[in-house]
């Protein structure tokens, strides 16, 4: 409690001494509401605890006791999500003030690091596309510099590169002159702005087609290259494999030699591909992070970093300067280790279908951490401040002062040293120093400990999307994505840095139990499974679970229901969504409670006791022409062989059957619809929520159908499910 209070007050200093200057802070008016709301709420969870735990004892049962738990999971997760509704503030800055403060001169240096990891799965012109994007900054030259990672060890995405270096020349100036705010070529060009854009179209798509045919035959031919210098390098590559490489770092661009076409001097541009070998362990993201920190810091040592998915595009050439309304803020600057933009996306279909916005995750409670001790970091839009990177004591092994980045043999030398594949062995990367180890979402886990340091980080919500990167568009893809972040949090959650135990006491009680609902989303599949199936198996097999309408107590779960769903539909529509967007996350929440979730928490414990071992599967960034066409129309996607969807069609096939039944014994028994009104009702919601599976299951013929022996085995499922409870329910 002592540690929390000391945070309100430090929160509340903080306001006062910066309201005047580049940024102001305010509180949301739902906080009152939300704590009487939070109350009133609590005394019902306890009461619902209480009834149904006077139930077991007076007939104990094994639905009994598994409804129990679920409603157990259900109250702490409940518990630990208030953190988030406690203090919700909303920020805005004043990039005009800075400017007119500090001047152009004062701003410092900025890194920007963009990571890539498989030229198949994130095509290297859209790399190139998020590059050009920072490239064109509106910030000082001389003092930006572009690193790209590539994880890949691709070296057709190094000959993207040195295109883009060529077109970047072209480009910096053409959006400038013309004022352009969407600075990602394929972004502008999507837009169609017409006018004298015509000849710079042309320019890039010649840049596209050369890429994109290097990538189709896997290598960079000769007729691709311009000069022979170029030969060499990609003549030495044959012998590298993705994971098996030297590292090859290469200065594309050197902002104290090349100039635009104009005249100006351009940003550095430099690509990174670590070394990688099989015998060591690479650790993913943050690996790949953690080299271009040292890589670096050989070269610019910018005391800034923005991170970046080679998705996500800079849709906002000022965001450097609303994140430096923060960082240079001297109230705020000593313990500031980020600014945190939301993750946004491009392309998301009408009611966002499979919840790509993940709007709860990336601006609801992130707007509510922030009255706390700041949201956590989302691996990318983010600006970091390197010193917070350098572990406590700040480390000495890395030269401090800004350094013009140079092609000069002794700093390559030392570039390269430092992105050897052993140059990490018996140091603290990765443990106090660096992007942190030992967790699949390195990026939530990092921030974790930060907070843990005794660092705060804050939200930065501008109206206009600072960045905008590609959400998954298959529900394959959505489900595997969430099923690594599951693993991942639950690595951090079962740790000896618990944000339980070790957040609460070295964070803030608040900040740790906000961390905690985060570690531990895998355990959502304990309620909605067992709200998806049990209920609906006990209609058909006529065992009540519920209280009757006439009972008091069912008022108590008409209020807790509603009440939840209320305000989880207000919060929502509060940050302008829909209510066809809603109905789309509450369903994907489900969706992930039966797949995702279950079967991450089954892959963690899997790992725990030693049988697999988790990895960073990248996401996909390419879909097939058909796939888009049926994003776009709202058609589920469900045409691949997952097991996910075995256990989708299962609890559809559940539901279907319990409210088919339960119809019929409503219209022919008197008395039913009173007595299983709960469980009827269930049925019937969590079916509405499965419409789109049964069409794919069997209305559909297209694609994007569910395979038919994904459809027997669920069916085989669903009939095995009820035959063990009719069994075990003797
Ligand atoms: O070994 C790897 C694996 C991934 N990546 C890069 O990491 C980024 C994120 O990968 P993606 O497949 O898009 O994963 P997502 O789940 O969509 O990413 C979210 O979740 C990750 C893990 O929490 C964060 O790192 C990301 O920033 C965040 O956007 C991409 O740029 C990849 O190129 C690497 O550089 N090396
Ligand atoms: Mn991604």
């Amino acid at each position: 409690m002592h540690i929390s209070i000391s945070v309100w007050v430090r929160v509340g200093v903080e306001k006062k001494m910066t309201a005047k200057t580049f940024h102001a802070l305010r509180v949301s008016s739902f906080v009152a509401f939300n704590r009487a709301h939070a109350f009133l709420y609590a005394l019902a969870i306890l009461a619902l605890l209480r009834h149904r735990l006077a139930c077991l004892i007076s007939s104990p049962s094994l639905p009994l006791s598994a409804l129990f738990l679920a409603d157990l999971v259900l109250a702490v997760m409940w518990v630990a999500s208030q953190v988030f509704r406690w203090r919700p503030v909303s920020r805005q800055e004043f990039p005009d003030r800075l400017l007119r403060e500090v001047g152009s001169d004062g701003l410092p240096a900025l890194d920007v690091f963009i990571c890539t990891a498989d030229p198949h799965k994130e095509p290297p012109i859209s790399v190139v596309g998020t590059a050009l994007s920072a490239m064109s900054f509106d910030y000082p030259t001389d003092r930006l510099s572009i690193y790209v990672s590539d994880d890949g060890g691709s070296a057709v995405t190094l000959f993207a590169f040195m295109e883009a270096a060529r077109f970047a020349r072209h480009w910096l100036p053409f959006c400038k002159q013309n004022g352009l705010l969407e600075r990602s070529p394929d972004a502008y060009f999507r837009s169609n702005k017409g006018g004298d854009s015509e000849k710079m179209k042309m320019m890039y798509l010649t840049m596209k087609e050369k890429v994109e045919t290097a990538l189709e035959r896997g290598y960079v031919s000769n007729d691709l290259l311009s000069s022979g210098e170029d030969d060499e390098l990609f003549e030495r590559w044959k012998g590298f494999t993705r994971h098996d490489h030297p590292s090859v770092i290469q200065v594309l661009l050197e902002g104290s030699k090349d100039s635009d076409i104009s005249g100006n001097a351009l940003p550095n541009l430099i690509y990174v591909s670590r070394e990688k070998r099989r015998t060591s362990h690479h650790h993913f993201k943050a690996g790949a992070l953690n080299a271009l920190l040292r890589v670096s810091s050989t070269m610019s040592h910018a005391p800034v970093i923005l991170t970046l998915d080679c998705d996500t595009y800079c849709s906002d050439p000022r965001s450097p300067l609303r994140a430096l309304c923060y960082l240079l803020d001297p109230a705020l600057s000593s313990n500031l280790a980020f600014v945190q933009f939301p993750q946004r996306f491009y392309g998301i279909n009408k009611n966002d279908i499979y919840g790509g916005e993940i709007k709860r995750l990336y601006t609801i409670t992130a707007r509510g951490k922030d009255g706390i001790l700041g949201p956590s970091y989302f691996g990318s839009g983010c600006f970091i401040s390197r010193r917070c990177l350098q572990g406590i004591p700040s480390s000495p092994s890395l030269a401090q002062e800004a350094r013009v980045p140079s092609s000069s043999e002794s700093v390559l030398r030392k570039a390269h040293e430092v992105a050897g594949c052993t140059y990490e062995l018996g140091t603290k990367w990765g443990s106090v120093m660096g992007f942190r180890y030992g967790s699949l979402v390195e990026d939530y886990y990092t921030s974790f400990r930060l907070h843990c340091e005794g660092w705060r980080s804050v939200f930065c919500n501008p109206v206009r999307p600072a960045f905008l990167g590609d959400a998954p568009k298959s529900l394959n893809d959505v489900l595997g994505q969430c099923k690594r972040w599951c693993v991942g949090l639950l690595e951090v959650g079962f740790s000896r840095y618990s944000p339980l135990t070790f957040g609460t006491t070295n964070a803030s009680l608040l900040a740790g139990l906000g961390y905690a609902y985060d570690a531990f989303w895998g355990i959502w599949c304990i309620p909605v499974t067992t709200y998806g199936l049990l209920p609906q198996l006990a209609l058909i097999c006529q065992t009540p679970l519920f209280p009757k309408v006439s009972d008091p107590w069912f008022y108590l779960y008409v209020y807790l229901f509603t009440a939840a769903y209320g305000q989880d539909l207000v919060e929502f529509l509060a940050d302008d969504g829909t209510i066809g967007r809603w109905w789309s996350d509450q369903r994907m929440w489900m969706i992930k409670g039966v797949t995702a979730y279950l079967f991450g928490s089954i892959q963690f414990a899997l790992k725990k006791i030693g049988i697999s071992a988790a990895e960073f599967n990248v996401t996909s960034k390419v879909m097939e022409d058909e796939q888009c066409e049926r994003y776009e129309r709202g058609a589920f996607d469900l045409g691949v062989q997952s097991p996910f969807f075995v256990a989708l069609g299962t609890v559809a096939v559940v539901n279907l059957s319990s409210l088919v039944v339960g119809i019929a014994r409503a219209a022919t028994t008197e008395g039913f619809l009173h007595e299983q009104f709960a469980q009827l009702f269930l049925s019937g919601f969590v079916a509405a929520n499965c419409w789109p599976i049964y069409g794919a299951m069997f209305l559909r013929s297209d694609g994007g159908r569910m395979p038919r022996t994904i459809t027997v085995i669920s069916l085989t499922v669903a009939g095995l499910l009820l035959m063990g409870f009719l069994v075990f329910d003797v």
